[in-house]
């Protein structure tokens, strides 16, 4: 059985194993249990903080993880990133008191909080800058009020906890992080199916089935607007000059095609969501 680490807490834990399930995985029903063996699947799940997944992956204890970018990082494990999965996306930054700091040279010399110290403090080495970093497990944008740091460096998001603390941005992104499927071993059976059918969701949340009629004469320039994944569908209509025309499309653009179609003179046009896909 393929060994699955999963978030069992925290910004990643929900859409994790949503994901998981939509993919045809059993999920756990009490969320406060650590383990659940899905026999169906040839996979056993394993709950697991977010910050240690990295940890057990990359000792071979378990086969596969589901965690962030910036946790891989800074775990100094010798897991790799097998895919990302496109959630749990956010900014690695440094931030001081306003107008304090501008630039990652400032920081020479300065006391830095952090959650991340393995990760920042890299970052920091590679570029040749000493600072003294001040390990925190949390809630660092209070560090720097209360006298423990002079500046922070932490996951951005939208920016309202940086900027109730009076803080603000600066220097280079340390990292863009996301979500990522990581494994020790890439080639481990089984982890090329649960990366098919993690991917197959991903194409899922981000495609859409749009139908429509069409006359014929127009199916050229119909194409050049949504030319479908490989070719668009096309089905008789009992009017021999129209046809019904089935093709995927980005949901992102969904009403920009929409718009599109309709002017060229596409009727009935009609947007359906795919619950799975393998491409
Ligand atoms: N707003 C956010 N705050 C924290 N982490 C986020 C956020 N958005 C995405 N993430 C990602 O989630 C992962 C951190 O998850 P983790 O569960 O350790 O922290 P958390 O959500 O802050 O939980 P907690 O602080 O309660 O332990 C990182 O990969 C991080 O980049
Ligand atoms: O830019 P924002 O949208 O404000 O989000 C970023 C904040 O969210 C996270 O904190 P969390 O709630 O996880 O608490 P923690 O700091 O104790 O981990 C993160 O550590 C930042 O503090
Ligand atoms: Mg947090």
């Amino acid at each position: 059985m393929l060994r699955v680490a999963v978030p069992n807490k925290g910004s990643l834990s929900e859409t994790a194993s949503q994901m998981l399930t939509e993919a045809g995985y059993s999920g756990r029903r009490d969320p406060k249990s650590l383990y659940l063996a899905d026999e169906r699947n040839g996979v056993e799940f394993f709950y697991l903080r977010p910050r240690d997944i990295a940890t057990y992956v990359g000792s071979g204890a378990l086969d596969v993880g589901i965690t962030g970018r910036d946790l891989l990082l800074d775990s100094g494990s010798t897991a790799g990133e097998v895919a990302p999965l496109d959630f749990g996306s956010s900014t690695f930054r440094f931030a001081g008191p306003a107008g304090k700091y501008s630039t990652l040279e400032d920081l020479q010399g300065v006391r830095v909080a952090t959650s991340y110290a393995g990760l920042v403090g890299d970052f920091l080495k590679a570029r040749g800058v000493t600072a003294e970093l001040v390990s925190l497990d949390g809630a660092v944008e209070s560090a720097v009020q209360l006298g423990v740091a002079d500046a922070i460096a932490d996951v951005v998001e939208t920016g309202t906890t940086l900027r109730a603390a009076g803080l603000e941005i600066f220097g280079p992104v340390i990292l863009q992080s996301t979500a990522v499927l990581i494994a020790a071993d890439p080639s481990i059976p089984g982890l090329e199916v649960l990366q098919r059918r993690l991917q197959g969701v991903l194409v899922a949340r981000q495609y859409v089935l749009m139908d429509y009629d069409l006359p014929l004469r127009l199916l050229d320039e119909a194409t050049k607007i949504a030319p479908g994944f490989e070719s668009p569908t096309v089905s008789p209509l009992h009017d021999p000059e129209w046809a019904a025309i089935r093709v995927m499309v980005s949901r992102h653009d969904t009403n920009q095609i929409m718009d599109a179609l309709y002017d060229l003179g596409a009727r009935a046009i009609i947007v359906t969501p795919i619950h799975a896909a393998r491409l």
